[in-house]
Formats: C-alpha cells, structure tokens, sequence
C-alpha cells in the first residue's frame, strides 16, 4: 500500500485505528477452545466486527510463531483476510546482517503479503535496508519503544563529538541526542516518508512534540493505548499531521474485551469509541 493509499484510507474513515490481533489460544473464549481452527475463528470475528473502525491490523508473529507449523498457516490465513483496503503490519521485529534480512524481507512480503514489517535497528544500515527495496511495501523501524526497558538503551545519552571531513579539514561538530535521536535520524537518511515508518510507544507521550519537530513527514506506529494506560489525546495533540502521520495501535484492549461470547460485538465497542475519539482529532486538522 501506498503512502496516500494509507492516506486516503485513513480520511475518508475518519480513523488512524490499529487493531492488534495478538490472539493467544489460552485467552480466547471458551466456547471458542475447544473448535479446530479456533485462532482463525477468533480473528475472524474480530477482522468482520472491526474493520469499519480501523485503517490497519497488526499481527504480532509471536502468538503465531509459538503455535509451531500451524499457527504460521494461520498468519498466512488471517493476513489474506483482512481486507485489500486495510494496511497489514507483521510486528516481527526482524533485522540481521544483510543476505538474512532479505531473507526476511521475502519471507514478510512474498511468502506472506505483509504490507509492513517491524525492523529492529540494532544491527545498522544492512540489516534495514533490504526491507526498504520492495515497492508500495514498509519498514517499520522500532524508534523509542513503548516498555519500560526503553530506558536501558533507547534513552541514553548518545552526545558525542564527531570527527567530520568537510572540505579535507577534519572538524568535530558535537552531536547531541538520546540513542532514540540517532537512529531516528539514520532512519530518515535510509529511507523515505513513503517506505519508512517508526515505532513510537504511547507510553512516552512527553517526547512526542519534539520526536515529530524531528520527524516531521514520517508515519509513526503507536503502541501502547488501551492495556499499557498511554494516552490517545496526548500522542494525538502531540503529533497528528496534515496527513495524519499516525497510526495507534490496541491489541488487548480491542481483542480481549470480553470473555464471552458477545467478544466480537465488545471488541467493536472498543474500536468505535476509538475511532469516535480519533475522528475528532483529524476533524481538528487541516488536510492539505
Ligand atoms: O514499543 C512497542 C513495540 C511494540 N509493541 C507491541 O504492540 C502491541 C501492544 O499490545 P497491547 O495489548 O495493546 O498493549 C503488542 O503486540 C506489543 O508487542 C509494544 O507494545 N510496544
């Protein structure tokens, strides 16, 4: 998908809504348990309740990979049916050196029709870039993560004098920022506003204003509302742009919303009350 595609999408719905379907087996309804295909089932329901509400799914690939065998057939099932409209995220958090992260990359967006995938930056340049060279297809790079592990090396203190060529005269200009800054600006030179997305948590709403000054065009994926208590008005106040330039993802709060069997008609709720907020948010914003 595109990024006006994404745009255009997220107008005409009035929504920047991310439903996160992290569907683990133990937490799904009893009645559902004991079915076959009872994962698909879940997602289903939550796929065919929620989709007027929100603009993009989220796949975390965890709950998946940790079914084995099948619970990658039903990643591959739940991708192909959400809706061609809706932009799919595999939050994988894949990076490593570079012929494996294409592999990856193949693995995402062939093998799987993702229209995203979550990159940990770790490993530098070669490890992101190969997410970067599929056409209409995104690399999501973790920027500052929304858990409170953020602050063991994401928050760090990164200013540093850097040795410079310009014009054959070495300089040391100081570079100031947090490990956060750095990579959001690495970021920036790797890839585009129409390929490259970040990770901000909406735990850390007091950076936002100023990780937007930064960023100004790029997307950001947000997670963190709803279980982890961050605040939709605040990241929304903070960093809504004229072309939205957000998409706030809920998992547990969405998906879990009952326990019975009403649990599709409960995650809709959610989702709508969501999407109510965020409509009034882009009403506030002027598009260009
Ligand atoms: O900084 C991050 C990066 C990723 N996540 C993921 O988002 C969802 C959040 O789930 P909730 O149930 O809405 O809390 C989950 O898949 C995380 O792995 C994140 O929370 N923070």
């Amino acid at each position: 998908m595109t990024r006006q595609q994404l745009i255009d999408q997220i107008f005409a719905k009035g929504t920047y809504l991310c439903v996160g379907l992290d569907t683990d087996p133990d937490k799904i309804p009893d009645h559902l348990k004991g079915q076959p295909d009872a994962v698909f089932e879940f997602n289903k329901a939550i796929i065919d309740a929620t989709k007027d509400y929100c603009v993009a799914y989220k796949i975390n690939t965890a709950f998946y990979e940790a079914q084995g065998l099948k619970g990658w057939e039903v990643m591959d099932r739940t991708v192909r049916y959400i809706p061609a409209t809706h932009f799919t995220i595999a939050d994988a958090k894949r990076g490593d050196i570079g012929n494996t992260s294409t592999q990856y990359a193949k693995a995402f967006f062939e093998a799987l029709p993702f229209d995203a995938i979550t990159v940990a930056p770790y490993m530098g340049a070669d490890s992101v870039r190969p997410f970067l060279e599929y056409e209409d297809k995104w690399a999501i790079m973790l920027g500052l993560t929304s858990n409170p592990g953020a602050r063991d090396f994401e928050l760090l203190d990164c200013s540093r004098r850097q040795d410079v060529l310009v014009d054959g005269v070495h300089t040391q200009p100081r570079a100031e920022g947090k490990l956060f800054e750095f990579v959001l600006q690495k970021g920036v030179e790797w890839g585009s506003s129409g390929n490259l997305m970040f990770v901000v948590g909406a735990t850390q709403a007091a950076a936002f204003a100023q990780i937007r000054a930064s960023t100004p065009d790029h997307f950001y994926l947000v997670p963190g509302v709803g279980a982890q208590g961050g605040s939709l008005k605040d990241i929304s106040e903070a960093a809504l742009t004229a072309d939205c330039g957000l998409l706030v993802n809920a998992s547990r709060a969405i998906i879990y919303a009952s326990e019975g069997e009403d649990f599709a008609q409960e995650a809709a709720a959610i989702a709508q009350q969501y999407a109510f907020e965020m409509k009034g948010y882009l009403d506030g914003i002027r598009r260009i």
